[in-house]
């Protein structure tokens, strides 16, 4: 069974298990060319795309495997796309496939969106943080030595295709990342994921299981009504962003070694201590943070940590406008808000308590 989740009336992503014929099809008719971008990890799935392409009538095939995580998302590597688009001589109808994590989803996302201003892009996201995050919304874009997605555009794909089957092979650890994204979307919008979680969170991480796919089509809901609404974050979208400012900080000073999920985890911890030091959320939301964090054995701590490095790192989260900065809090679960130009004691206290 595929279900459908419309992200206003833009595209689709379709969530289901072994509908990987869905993305070829999602390739648009006028296309001569396409490029299947793809990291080592999931060549194979690659190989099976291509081979569903090729055997279209006319389309030439072209096959890019980049670096793994996040050393794709670097502005060599894209040059190196864009290299191989000029070589091909890839025109406007021509199109890109994507097929990884959001490292792929995200590079790919914004070589398509660059090359001659935008060509179609196809997303076909192999980790469950891909399919219910990065793969979906059209934020796209590259990582700098001075911070996290500093470069990039908001560019809509084509459509977007979750085959749940991919994740037998996802590494454990990738797996539970990705549900940090999944966690951050019950707390700003969704407090069934929580329970979900809550109740069973082995059955939560069963990629065969109805618990997983539930999760995934609720948090894939969440982001389509958001970004349906605002895809420029001029306002809402900016909830998407719950536990970023802090997420993105930690990823920048270990210079990209961890897993965004995991950040993502100890960032809402941060951003849930943030909103406790303002008096806005109670104790117990915190501690429910941390919990069900624990739960999916996520991180909710980030020891030995230099303050004055991830300060500076903060400032530049795109959130920022002019020297203050922005955070997404919660005043209770559900109920996201905005902090702006936090006392610099609320957040050195927030710090304190994931350190
Ligand atoms: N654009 C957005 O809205 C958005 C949203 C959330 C995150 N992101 C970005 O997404 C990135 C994180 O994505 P991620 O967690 O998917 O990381 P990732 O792309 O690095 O993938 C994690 C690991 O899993 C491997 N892998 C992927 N699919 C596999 C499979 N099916 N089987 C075996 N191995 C597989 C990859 O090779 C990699 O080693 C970050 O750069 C983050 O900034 C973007
Ligand atoms: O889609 C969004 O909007 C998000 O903020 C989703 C985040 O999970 C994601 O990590 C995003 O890439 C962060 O965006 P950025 O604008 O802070 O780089
Ligand atoms: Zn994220």
């Amino acid at each position: 069974m595929t279900t459908t989740i419309a992200v206003g009336s833009d595209y689709d992503v379709l969530v289901g298990h072994d509908i990987l014929d869905a993305a070829a099809d999602l390739v648009p008719t006028s296309a001569a060319r396409v490029l299947v971008v793809c990291s080592p990890a999931v060549q194979h799935i690659s190989d099976q795309l291509s081979d569903a392409l090729a055997a279209r009538d006319g389309l030439e095939v072209h096959r890019a495997t980049v670096p793994d995580a996040e050393s794709a998302k670097s502005v060599e590597v894209l040059a190196d796309l864009w290299g191989q688009l000029g070589r091909a001589a890839f025109t406007r109808t021509d199109a890109i496939v994507c097929v990884g994590g959001g490292t792929v989803t995200d590079l790919g996302g914004f070589a398509a969106a660059t090359w001659l201003r935008g060509v179609p892009v196809v997303q076909v996201p192999t980790t469950l943080l891909a399919m219910v995050d990065a793969a979906v919304g059209g934020k796209t874009g590259i990582n700098t030595a001075e911070g996290k997605n500093l470069v990039g555009a908001f560019y809509p794909p084509v459509g977007v295709v979750c085959d749940l089957a991919t994740l037998r092979t996802l590494p454990e650890a990738d797996l539970r990342a990705g549900m940090a994204e999944v966690v951050k979307g019950g707390f700003i919008a969704d407090p069934r994921i929580l329970e979900l979680v809550e109740t069973d969170p082995a059955a939560a991480l069963d990629v065969d299981g109805p618990v997983l796919r539930e999760l995934v089509e609720r948090k894939i809901a969440v982001k389509a009504r958001v970004v349906a609404a605002d895809l420029l974050e001029s306002s809402l979208r900016e909830i998407l962003n719950y536990g970023h400012t802090f997420a993105h900080a930690i990823e920048q000073v270990e210079h990209y070694t961890w897993r965004h999920g995991d950040a993502v985890a100890v960032g809402l911890v941060f951003a849930a201590e943030l909103s406790h030091a303002a008096g806005r959320l109670s104790a117990s939301d915190v501690q429910r943070h941390r919990d069900v964090l624990e739960a999916l054995r996520l991180p909710t701590r980030y020891p030995g940590g230099s303050w004055p490095a991830l300060r500076t790192a903060m400032s530049r989260d795109k959130k920022s406008r002019g020297s203050s900065l922005r955070f997404v809090v919660l005043d209770a679960v559900g109920e996201p808000g905005r902090l702006e130009a936090p006392d610099e004691e609320l957040l050195a206290q927030a710090f304190a308590a994931v350190s």
